[in-house]
């Protein structure tokens, strides 16, 4: 290498880092708090075992992830720095969100007020809007993969589920006029309460099965609870398709009116979906009156109290 080609920083290894407590396990993964020696940074790294994914057929879902990680690049979103493998585990060095997750502190308080429910609910749209301009719809967003960093802002993690719509072309914004098969048959992909119906009856995505979990976001900050709620999961998805939910006394009309035109039953008639406006008609809704959007990951999070 001569003097004026730039020196490529040389390929990480686990001996970099000392690792320390775990701090998430997925079904093929574990997440461990860890810390790079030469800076003293930590680091969040998830430590992926090959064999297990051969033997679960999980090699797409992995490699899918990290086609996810390496191209979402947002103040949002859990960033990718590094990856490398020895013979056994893959390595992803991911950010650290030191303060967890915002179902954590929404269960300290019971319910966020209106201000904290508002500014989240604004990070979590702006977040999407980003997003589903990447064509990449997460297909899993629930509080629990709503991270917060240092300073309290959001940064959305777990793309094991997430679909790419556009492989680089000039793919129209926006829905697909065709919705998204999952890659495996009869397998609905999210969480129990926050699984739109479409994907529990038809098998498909869409980038709105996003704001469908969106609307019951915002309605478990609002009171606590996610709207589509019972003992087994059958329970709630038979909810979930009859739209069988209620507000609790006390929600406040141009909250309630937000929740009501994104838990739409049909995905094109979705608040924020391409069909009806895209995302300035849902950032223009009167509940995000105030919300100065250009600025908001810059601004100082309300406390949560
Ligand atoms: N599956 C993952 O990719 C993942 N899992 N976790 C921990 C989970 C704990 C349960 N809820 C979902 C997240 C993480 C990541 C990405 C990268 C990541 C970055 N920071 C944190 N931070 C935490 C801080 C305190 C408690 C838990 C997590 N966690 C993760």
């Amino acid at each position: 290498m001569n003097s004026t080609e730039a020196k490529k920083p040389s390929k990480k290894t686990p001996n970099d880092f000392l690792f320390g407590k775990v701090i998430g396990e997925g079904s093929y993964s574990t997440v461990y708090l860890a810390k790079e020696i030469s800076t003293g940074k930590e680091f969040a790294i998830k430590v992926l075992e090959k064999k297990h994914i051969m033997r679960e057929r999980k090699t797409q879902y992995v490699m899918r992830e990290k086609e996810v990680l390496m191209k979402v690049n947002h103040q949002f979103f859990i960033r990718l720095y590094y990856t490398f493998q020895d013979n056994d585990r893959l390595y992803f060095v991911l950010s650290y969100a030191r303060n967890g997750e915002l179902l954590d502190f929404l269960h300290k308080v019971s319910s966020f007020d209106e201000e904290c429910s508002k500014f989240y609910t604004a990070e979590i749209v702006s977040a999407l809007e980003y997003l589903h301009g990447l064509g990449i719809i997460h297909r899993d967003l629930k509080p629990e993969n709503i991270l917060l960093s240092d300073e309290m802002h959001i940064q959305i993690t777990d793309f094991g589920s997430a679909k790419i719509l556009k492989k680089g072309n000039d793919f129209q914004e926006g829905e697909s006029s065709e919705p998204v098969q999952p890659t495996r048959k009869n397998s609905f992909v999210g969480t129990a309460h926050y699984v739109s119906p479409e994907v529990l009856t038809s098998k498909s995505t869409y980038y709105s099965s996003d704001l469908w979990a969106l609307g019951c976001i915002v309605y478990q900050l609002l009171s606590g609870e996610p709207p589509f709620r019972g003992s087994h999961e059958y329970q709630i998805f038979q909810k979930i398709t009859k739209l069988e939910y209620e507000f609790p006394d006390g929600f406040k009309p141009v909250a309630r009116d937000l929740v009501e035109k994104l838990l739409v039953l049909d995905p094109t008639k979705r608040l924020g979906c391409e069909e009806m406006g895209g995302y300035g008609t849902l950032k223009a809704h009167k509940y995000f009156e105030g919300i100065k959007w250009e600025t908001l990951g810059e601004r100082k999070p309300p406390d949560i109290i």
